[in-house]
């Protein structure tokens, strides 16, 4: 399963004509990871309908089938879930592979933590570098032992411990992963585990604990930070999910729509989160033509389509404050300013140096191969757009095991003269299935 064994799949995107139709993109990442991990946990069957069946998803699923949970896919893509019960995970026999996923990895640590079990992480290059102290930290604090590589990282061993001992934790990065790990540890520890959210990350561990009836609340203190309790040893709910489509998919036909002229897309069914719609937000304030048809709720989130039309870009200045809205988004997000009117200077970002690649390097290296320009300061890029006129193209890029490099420098390349090569398409499949094909239903390909 894991795209890290297999030899690299180069790719090359040309210059596309004018993008059309209506599209879906495939259901969000991280409601997927959480579906799994709340249903195995719950008494009963639990289904959901629209989970992504990425590589980065189908790592969470292997991993709670170890500790004991039931789960299969039905012929018509509805996903059973028969959980074992909050306390009842079983030990697992074989040493978890996150494969390239970080969110597996620091949400399932959390949960682990505070079961009496040892597990084993291990996962790819570029998960192997990626630092884990983030979890290890408080989950030790709450008594669970590690034995981690050189620098918290994987492969490492993890010896949770029952009963585990509440804590209240101020993040000191703004980390959904490491508050939902925390917020999963609490489930199985006596008294109130505490988090406390200085800057709002994606919220989808709270309203899906909820919805498995978990004792949640979420308060607002006197500096504004949220602060999020949950009461342990509790017992969780069979649910019937619908997960909406991903926002961060949508990022890529969205911004292609934009750029290449002419377009007009329709993506369907994608989810609008506050704490996930940044990038939404952005491209309008820098002129994109994106228009939310349908607005409603599916699940407990919100749900729209979105109509994106061909527009002009202005540079932009965002301000740092807005990142965990769009953390995923930056890639393609410089690709967009890469095409604008105008210099656009982004900040404080540093944590995109700890995703699946330094997405700053990453992006400023492989932006500069096809004819941006572009600076790597400390904590972001300062990018002068072309104004409308196409990036001459280029490559191979470097995209380094990284899934939203990779399909950022597709959707650069469709608005590029010489065409842009990708070295290595295989990553995609880690969030985004089906995207060669996606491009190619609105046009962008034969
Ligand atoms: O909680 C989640 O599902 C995620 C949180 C974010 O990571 P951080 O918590 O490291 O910012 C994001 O980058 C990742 O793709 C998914
Ligand atoms: C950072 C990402 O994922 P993860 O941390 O789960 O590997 C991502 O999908 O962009």
């Amino acid at each position: 399963m894991p795209a890290h064994n297999d030899a690299p799949t180069p790719a090359t995107f040309t210059a596309a004509p004018a993008l059309s139709g209506t599209i879906t993109v495939p259901g969000d990442k991280s409601i997927s990871h959480r579906s799994l991990m709340l249903s195995a946990l719950a008494i009963g069957e639990s289904r959901v309908e629209g989970l992504l069946e990425g590589e980065d998803v189908l790592a969470t699923a292997d991993a709670m089938r170890a500790m004991g949970a039931d789960i299969v896919r039905d012929a018509d893509g509805t996903w059973h879930v028969h959980g074992v019960g909050v306390g009842c995970l079983l030990q697992p026999q074989v040493a978890l592979d996150m494969g390239n996923s970080g969110t597996s990895t620091r949400l399932l640590m959390g949960l682990i933590a505070s079961h009496a079990l040892t597990a084993t992480f291990v996962g790819d290059a570029s998960l192997s570098r990626r630092p884990m102290g983030r979890v290890i930290d408080p989950l030790s604090n709450m008594g669970a032992a590690f034995t981690a590589s050189p620098g918290g990282r994987l492969p490492l061993t993890l010896r949770g411990i029952c009963p585990a001992v509440p804590i209240e934790y101020r993040l000191p990065v703004a980390s959904a992963q490491v508050k939902s790990a925390l917020l999963l540890a609490g489930l199985n520890t006596p008294g109130i585990t505490r988090v406390i959210e200085p800057v709002a990350t994606r919220d989808h561990s709270e309203r899906m604990l909820r919805g498995f009836g978990a004792d949640l609340t979420v308060d607002i203190d006197n500096d504004g930070a949220r602060v999020i309790s949950i009461r342990g040893e509790a017992m969780l709910q069979p649910q019937n999910i619908v997960v909406p489509g991903d926002p961060s998919s949508a990022a890529f036909p969205m911004v292609a729509a934009l750029l290449v002229p002419g377009s007009q897309v329709t993506i369907r069914n994608v989810g609008l989160n506050p704490t996930r719609a940044g990038l939404v937000d952005l491209l309008r304030e820098m002129g994109g033509d994106i228009a939310i048809i349908r607005p409603r709720d599916v699940g407990g989130e919100p749900v729209g389509d979105l109509v994106v039309t061909a527009s002009r870009l202005s540079g932009i200045d965002p301000d740092p404050a807005r990142a965990p809205s769009m953390i995923d988004e930056y890639p393609i997000a410089f690709v967009a300013a890469a095409l604008a009117h105008g210099r656009s200077v982004f900040r404080g970002l540093e944590e995109l140096r700890v995703k699946e690649s330094d997405r700053l390097t990453t992006m400023a290296i492989g932006l500069r191969a096809i004819g941006a320009q572009v600076e790597e300061t400390e904590d972001g890029l300062i990018i002068e757009g072309t104004g409308g006129e196409p990036l001459s193209g280029g490559g191979p890029v470097a995209t380094l095991l990284d899934h939203r490099i990779a399909m950022s420098f597709a959707i650069a390349g469709l608005v590029s003269r010489g065409g842009v090569t990708v070295d290595d398409m295989r990553p995609v499949a880690t969030s985004f299935p089906g995207f060669v094909d996606l491009l190619k239903a609105m046009g962008a390909m034969e």
